[in-house]
């Protein structure tokens, strides 16, 4: 990465504004899963240990510019005491009074956690008097937050224009990791792309197609391919403005001499649910009045043998609805594919993707699970990064 890091400046005794992506799902005030906030851990430690004034910042859902109460970030305040094992101390609001007096109480290696940046309506807005507020409370600013990159918000970009600004180490990790994926692979490289998000995933389709030697689609966007190709796909989803797009891809492959792997087998149901009557049927035969809801015995053996022939593999949605037990065979075929690779580097990408890897208790055999959706997603797609192209050059 060609941006500064922590390691490139001076962090004892500063004052340092760092922010993170602790957007995790909650349940009835309850964190559900901290994976965000233990990625951010080594950035937090360091800071720690080199003896800076640590203030945190985060967003948590979508408040739109207004205090939203279950959206405040306590929770997540406490459950980053228990990780560090030291008190964190936590503002009610992210800037003003309170704010600048708890950032003067500070000593080198103390922690303060902000309250959610997006109760404020400059956040979203990137409003240049908000992001001047955050950059008052301290001398650098630290983004270690990958999940929100791809958004120029006020505590995201607009205070970079303001303090020294660098990374932190979960954005250098998650950028060299996807970096490295696509512009120095190690092939065979093959990209696995399903879920249902058509729309979201055809940039990335396209850009992938110039960068793999195998691409493997599956789960609901499988059948508006299916149907390119001729067949009926029944109730399977389909996004029938993005058939003729399809083709293109199939011919695109065919020119670049990318495999294009789609499924020859899928499972049928005959409604949306975990005990709906389900066959096996060949692609070609997909009943009118059934959905498609997982790829096939046949599909899952050809998809593993395909990962077991890579050396790089970057899978972004389940291959079939695997929240259903009924339907997630073809998804675990392939998370347990990547897990038995020994050879192949395995870079996860997209909530749901991550979220059935963490179910089958697979996660800790996969080399790199990012922990942004939309902004691996747009990093793929060959964007530029406004948190990251914000950040100072080496
Ligand atoms: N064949 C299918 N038909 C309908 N929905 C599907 C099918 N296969 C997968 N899905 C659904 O796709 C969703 C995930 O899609 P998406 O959000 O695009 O993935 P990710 O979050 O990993 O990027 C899951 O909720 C899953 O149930
Ligand atoms: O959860 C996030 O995105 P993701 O679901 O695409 O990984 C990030 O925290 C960004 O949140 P946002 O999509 O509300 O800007």
């Amino acid at each position: 990465m060609n941006k500064k890091t922590i390691r490139d400046v001076e962090v004892r005794g500063k004052r340092v504004f760092c922010r993170v992506d602790f957007n995790v799902p909650m349940e009835a005030g309850a964190i559900t899963d901290d994976t965000r906030i233990r990625a951010a851990l080594p950035t937090i430690a360091y800071l720690i240990e080199h003896g800076a004034k640590v203030i945190l910042a985060s967003h948590l859902g979508r408040p739109k510019g207004k205090v939203v109460e279950e959206l405040r970030l306590d929770a997540v305040a406490k459950r980053l005491g228990e990780l560090l094992g030291r008190p964190v101390v936590k503002t009610d609001e992210a800037v003003g009074d309170e704010v600048k007096a708890a950032v003067a109480n500070l000593h080198e290696g103390d922690v303060l956690l902000l309250e959610n940046v997006r109760f404020y309506p400059g956040e979203e807005k990137n409003d240049p008097e908000l992001a001047r507020a955050f950059a008052e409370l301290a001398d650098l600013y630290v983004n270690d937050a990958f999940g929100a990159a791809h958004r120029a918000h006020a505590s995201t970009e607009g205070i970079a224009h303001h303090l020294p600004a660098v990374a932190g180490f979960l954005m250098e990790k998650e950028i060299e990791v996807l970096g490295k994926a696509l512009s120095n692979p190690d092939r065979p490289f093959t990209a696995i792309i399903g879920g249902a998000k058509v729309k979201d995933k055809i940039g990335v389709i396209d850009n992938l197609l110039d960068k793999v030697d195998n691409l493997i689609i599956g789960g609901g966007l499988a059948y508006t391919f299916v149907k390119a190709l001729g067949h009926d796909v029944g109730k399977s989803l389909l996004e029938e403005d993005k058939i003729e797009l399809a083709k293109s891809f199939m011919e695109k492959a065919k020119e670049k001499g990318v495999r294009f792997y789609m499924p020859v087998d899928v499972v049928v149901a005959d409604r949306f649910a975990n005990d709906a009557n389900t066959k096996v049927v060949p692609i070609d035969a997909i009943p009118s009045d059934w959905e498609a809801l997982d790829i096939g015995p046949q599909t899952r053996e050809l998809y593993r043998d395909v990962i077991r022939q890579s050396k790089l593999v970057v899978w972004n949605g389940p291959m079939g609805v695997f929240e259903m037990e009924t339907f997630a065979h073809g998804t675990r075929t392939v998370a347990e594919a990547l897990a038995e690779a020994a050879d192949t580097y395995s870079v996860i990408g997209g909530g749901d993707s991550a979220a059935a890897v963490e179910k089958f208790g697979l996660a800790d055999k996969m080399d790199h699970i990012s922990t942004g959706g939309g902004a691996s997603l747009e990093f793929m797609e060959g964007k530029q990064l406004p948190g990251v192209v914000a950040l100072n050059d080496k």
